[in-house]
């Protein structure tokens, strides 16, 4: 079943002047997303991406932003992918986003579900398998707000173009080896569980990334070929962007 089967709205797009507009922008969104959502269930599920909009966004937030109505105790915070690497390695998403100041926002630590590194558990399977039962003890609900980034190549979270780990089924995470992108061992959700959000957002800077974006946006496009074509929020999809990342659309 594709995302449009399960009638998932049409994906928006909203380009921005630059990158940091953009990521000042997309910060305002995700207050009011998680204002709205504490409002509905009391607290609010967020997926948090690696990146350099990805960490953009969190250092928005730590700024005026952060000193809003959120109660950011009652966030809780996951991650799309992570790099099997130890705990505070440089390369780690969830590493570049603490850099940013995800620490300062106030955040509960016991909701905060990092992925496990190789400091924690044998092997990414292993890795993944725990990050799947957490998920489940915790985040039965559908996330409010999945953030992803995009690679140049198509890439999403950590499934990457003609990669195995896309073919994962039945299962919310996958341990992926060999990636084409260092480091070569990660572990990503699964395209199932990336369906799982209310509101997917992409957020996109740069020139090497406009082909990307509007092969994934080009009706039709086969998600073995660019991943980044498949994920949608049950209610909404929003592909943010910078003006040279959009460059490619019409
Ligand atoms: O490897 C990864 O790349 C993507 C995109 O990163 P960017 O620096 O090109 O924006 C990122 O979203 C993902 O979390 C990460 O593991």
């Amino acid at each position: 079943m594709t995302a449009d089967d399960r009638g998932a709205p049409e994906p928006a797009v909203v380009i921005h002047p630059g990158k940091q507009s953009l990521a000042d922008a997309a910060a305002a969104r995700l207050v009011v997303a998680l204002l709205d959502a504490q409002g509905v269930s009391g607290e609010a599920q967020v997926v948090l991406t690696g990146g350099s909009l990805g960490s953009e966004i969190i250092r928005s937030l730590t700024g005026v932003l952060g000193r809003s109505a959120v109660d950011w105790r009652r966030v809780r915070v996951w991650w799309g992918d992570e790099r099997f690497l130890p705990r505070g390695h440089a390369d780690r998403n969830d590493t570049q986003n603490d850099e940013a100041g995800l620490s300062s926002l106030g955040l509960d630590a016991t909701k905060v579900h990092r992925v496990p590194g190789p400091d924690e558990v044998d092997t990414p399977e292993a890795s993944a398998d725990a990050y799947a039962e957490t998920l489940a003890r915790h985040g039965a609900a559908a996330f409010d707000v999945l953030i992803l980034g995009v690679g140049p190549d198509g890439h999403v979270a950590s499934l990457f173009p003609h990669h195995d780990a896309q073919r994962a089924t039945g299962t919310p995470t996958v341990a992926v080896h060999h990636s084409p992108k260092p480091p070569p061992e990660r572990v990503s959700l699964t395209f199932e569980r990336l369906a799982q959000a209310r509101e997917t957002w992409f957020l996109v800077a740069g020139e090497d990334k406009a082909d990307a974006v509007a092969a994934a946006l080009r009706p039709g496009t086969d998600r073995w070929d660019v991943p980044a074509s498949a994920p949608r929020g049950t209610e909404a999809t929003r592909w943010l962007l910078d003006t040279a990342a959009g460059a490619g659309l019409s």
